[in-house]
């Protein structure tokens, strides 16, 4: 069952940021690099932008996962597909037009992404999905890492795994915020099958160690969860 896994590089060393990619790639490693893209005013904290994005692709083989907790993505996201994204997540509670925004993505060729904050429910957003390579379920408030896992964004996950079965679609789903060795299960169980760790894998003595450690408990709980895959 192939789950994935993806370390968020908010919890890196970001003076050593092609060292700290380095360290979680390579065969059996990350499958993506998950970057935080924060401007103070979507959230209350601020981090990096198109030039550090553009560098990072240059600097590692894993791909770029860009998690844009920005105002205004309508006009930034296209940036970073041009920077090298290979996948970029919007905030629909950001965004003024999410499906022309989804489609501008895909058409500049990565994949489109679209994230719901704990407070923002799926529902609304069941006929956009066919829109979408991914859905993000936010399991803390943006903004930070080394957060409690939210246990109240289980249901939500649930449901959305539900439609995402009830249409037949090939959507990722992802969560992030506080996955760690002790949550995974109950994420993976819930129907996640793409997980951003940040503090567990950064934090970790052995950080590829992590990322493994994670998949193959992620990988079990999905092979008996009785939902599938959609990769
Ligand atoms: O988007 C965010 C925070 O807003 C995340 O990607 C964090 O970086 C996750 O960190 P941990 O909760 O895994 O430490």
């Amino acid at each position: 069952m192939a789950v994935q896994i993806s370390p968020s590089i908010l919890s890196a060393d970001f003076a050593r940021l092609a060292e700290e990619a380095k360290a979680v790639g390579g065969p059996g490693g990350a499958d993506w690099l998950h970057v935080d893209v924060m401007d103070n005013h979507f959230v209350p904290n601020l981090t990096l932008g198109v030039p550090v994005v553009e560098s990072l692709s240059r600097a590692t083989d894993t791909p770029l996962d860009c998690h844009l907790m920005i105002e205004d993505p309508d006009r930034w996201a296209p940036q970073y597909v041009e920077a090298g994204a290979g996948s970029v997540t919007f905030h629909v509670e950001a965004a003024a037009a999410p499906v022309r925004l989804a489609r501008e993505i895909r058409a500049k060729g990565a994949r489109a992404s679209m994230a719901l904050k704990p407070a923002t429910p799926i529902e609304p957003y069941e006929d956009l999905l066919p829109e979408l390579d991914m859905l993000l379920i936010m399991t803390v408030e943006p903004g930070f890492g080394g957060q409690a896992f939210l246990d109240i964004m289980l249901p939500k996950i649930r449901r959305t795994r539900e439609l995402i079965s009830k249409h037949g679609l090939e959507l990722w789903l992802q969560i992030d915020g506080g996955v760690s060795a002790s949550t995974i299960e109950r994420c993976a169980e819930a129907g996640a099958d793409v997980f951003v760790a940040g503090s567990a894998v950064y934090g970790a003595e052995d950080p590829a160690a992590a990322v493994r450690a994670l998949r193959a408990t992620a990988e079990q709980t999905v092979a008996t969860a009785g939902w599938a895959c959609a990769h």
